[in-house]
C-alpha cells in the first residue's frame, strides 16, 4: 500500500498531535528579552492546516493570536521582491548564517551585507527597502494590508505594546542597523528602518490566520481559493528555498533534517510550515529551544510530517 493511503486523515492527525503536546511538561522557555513576550502563558498550543483543496483544519489554541515576530520576514521579503525584484540580492545574501538571529559578527567581514533576509540584520535591510518613497507609517500599513489580503482577514492588527516593548529594549537591533548604515547598506535613518521592522514583528495572528496567509507558498504562488497569482511559481519556490535553508537561524539544518519542509519561526513561538502542492501549516507553542525556535512547535511539525508522510524529499 502506498504510504499516503496508510496516513491518517489530517484532522485526526492534528487532533492527535495537539493532544500529545498538551501533555508535555518540557515546553522550553518563553522569550523574555522582549518584556511583553515574557507574559505569554507557556501552556498554550495551537495548530492549523489550510490545504490547497480548501480545507481549514485546526486543533488546540488555533484561534488565539500571538506575536508572529520573525515569521513576518517571509511576507516582507515577498513584498520587497515585488518592489525591487532581484536587485534585492545586492543588499542581502542568500546563505544560512549558522549564527543566532541577532548576531553581529558576520557583518564586519561581509561589509554590512547580511547573510540572508531572515536574520534580524537582513530583515532590517528589507524594511529599509520597503521604506523607499514612503513614511514609516505608510510602509507599515502596506505590510499589514498585504498580510490581511493574503489571509483574507482584515481583523489582523499590530500589537502596539509589543512594538513599543521591542523598541524600548532593542539595543542589538539598533546596533545592527547603525553598523549596516556605516557600510552604506541602509538608505534611510536607522530609527526609521527599525520603526518598520519593530512594527511588522509585532503583528499578532492566530495559527488559522497564519496558515491562511501562507497558502500562496504551498500553491505555486497562487491563492488556491481564487486562483489569483500573488507571486510567480519561480518566486514561490525560491522563497520556500530560503525558508528551508535559513528559516530557523542556526537551527535550520536540524529543522530540515527532522521535519523536511520549508519553515519560518519567530520568537513568539510560532512556525509557518509549507508543504508544497499540499498545505500551509501554522503551529504555536510559546516556549523556545536553545536556538530560539518553538520547542514543541518543531516537535509537533516533525510528528505531523511523519504521520502524513510529508517531506519535500519524499518520492
Ligand atoms: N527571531 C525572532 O523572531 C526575532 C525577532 C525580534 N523582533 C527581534 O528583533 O529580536
Amino acid at each position: 500500500m502506498p504510504e499516503l493511503e496508510r496516513a491518517p486523515k489530517l484532522d485526526q492527525a492534528l487532533a492527535e498531535v495537539a493532544a500529545e503536546m498538551a501533555e508535555r511538561t518540557d515546553r522550553g522557555n518563553v522569550a523574555t528579552y522582549i518584556p511583553q513576550l515574557g507574559k505569554v502563558d507557556p501552556r498554550k498550543f495551537g495548530i492549523a492546516a489550510v490545504t490547497n483543496d480548501g480545507r481549514v483544519l485546526v486543533a488546540g489554541d488555533a484561534d488565539q493570536v500571538f506575536s508572529i515576530q520573525s515569521i513576518s520576514k517571509v511576507f516582507t521579503l515577498t513584498l520587497a521582491l515585488g518592489n525591487v525584484g532581484d536587485a534585492l540580492w545586492q543588499r542581502v545574501g542568500r546563505e544560512p548564517s549558522g549564527n543566532p538571529f541577532n548576531s553581529i559578527v558576520q557583518l564586519e567581514h561581509e561589509n554590512g551585507i547580511p547573510r540572508n533576509p531572515f536574520i534580524n540584520a537582513g530583515a532590517i535591510v528589507i524594511s529599509d527597502i520597503l521604506l523607499a518613497g514612503h513614511q514609516p507609517r505608510e510602509a507599515i500599513g502596506e505590510i499589514l494590508r498585504f498580510i490581511q489580503f493574503l489571509a483574507d482577514d482584515d481583523t489582523i492588527i499590530i500589537d502596539r505594546e509589543v512594538a513599543a516593548s521591542e523598541r524600548a529594549t532593542g539595543y542589538r537591533n539598533f546596533a545592527l542597523a547603525n553598523y549596516m548604515k556605516s557600510f552604506g547598506n541602509l538608505h534611510h535613518a536607522p530609527e526609521l528602518a527599525l520603526g518598520v521592522y519593530f512594527h511588522h514583528c509585532a503583528i499578532a495572528m492566530s495559527c488559522r490566520q497564519l496558515a491562511m496567509a501562507g497558502r500562496f507558498l504551498a500553491n505555486g504562488g497562487k491563492n488556491p481559493a481564487t486562483g489569483h497569482s500573488v507571486v510567480s511559481a519561480e518566486r514561490a519556490r525560491r522563497i520556500g528555498a530560503m525558508m528551508l535553508t535559513c528559516g530557523h537561524y542556526d537551527g535550520s539544518g536540524d529543522f530540515a533534517f527532522r521535519v523536511g519542509i520549508p519553515g519560518k519561526s519567530g520568537v513568539g513561538g510560532g512556525i509557518l510550515g509549507i508543504v508544497p502542492g499540499v498545505a500551509s501549516l501554522a503551529v504555536w507553542s510559546p516556549g523556545l529551544n536553545a536556538n530560539g525556535n518553538s520547542k514543541l512547535g518543531s516537535i509537533a511539525l516533525e510528528k505531523l510530517a511523519r504521520m502524513m508522510n510529508w517531506s519535500i524529499f519524499a518520492p
